[in-house]
């Protein structure tokens, strides 16, 4: 297979654990999100601001596209780019996926202080986490090859249990 891919929610690691396994894997790190930064110049939350939820996500699936055609990176994805089927293809297709589990709970507190979600500027960040994992956690589901999970373990944890399991997948 020929990339390492990771979804799920925020604030359920992908972004931290996506560079420890690339480390781990002497693999290049690439965080689809930041990729769109670096292109831009600009933040997400300003690309929101500016053009809509919906400019940003015809840039990630650009972003999602361009780097599904790479080989042999890891990619961390944002928790919404599984909601585009087109995404979701170019994910399955690029190789292994790793759905990165958290309970609502867990991600409430692992984003409370970052303002850089524009999604989680709401009167109620925790409804708005568990309406929006009720909607996505089907679509991660549809295209993991692995469901790993991620609620009171660290991230190095985390990372070795994706190694060893990644060894025992059958080849798809
Ligand atoms: N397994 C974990 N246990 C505790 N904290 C974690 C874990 N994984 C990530 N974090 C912390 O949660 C926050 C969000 O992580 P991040 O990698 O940005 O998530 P994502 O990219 O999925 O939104 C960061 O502060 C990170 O250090
Ligand atoms: O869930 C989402 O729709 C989003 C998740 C964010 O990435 P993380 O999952 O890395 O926080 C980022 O792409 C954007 O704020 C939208
Ligand atoms: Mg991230």
């Amino acid at each position: 297979m020929r990339n390492l891919i990771l979804v799920g929610p925020m604030g359920a690691g992908k972004s931290t654990i996506g560079r420890l396994l690339a480390k781990e894997l002497r693999l290049p790190f690439k965080d689809s999100d930041k990729e769109i930064e670096l292109r831009t110049g600009a933040n997400i939350p300003w690309i929101f601001d500016k053009e809509g939820e919906l400019g940003f996500r015809d840039r990630e699936q650009a972003m999602i596209a361009e780097l599904c055609g790479c080989d042999g990176v890891v990619l961390a994805t944002g928790g919404g780019a599984v909601m585009r089927e087109e995404n979701r293809r170019a994910l399955h297709a690029g190789g292994r996926v790793v759905y990165l589990h958290a309970s609502v709970e867990q991600q409430v507190g692992r984003t409370a202080r970052d303002r850089n979600r524009p999604l989680l500027r709401t009167a109620n960040p925790e409804k708005t986490l568990r309406d929006l994992l009720a909607l996505r956690d089907p679509l991660y589901r549809e295209i993991a090859d692995l469901v790993v999970e991620t609620d009171e373990r660290p991230p190095r944890m985390v990372v070795l249990d994706i190694l060893e399991r990644l060894q025992r997948l059958p080849p798809r």
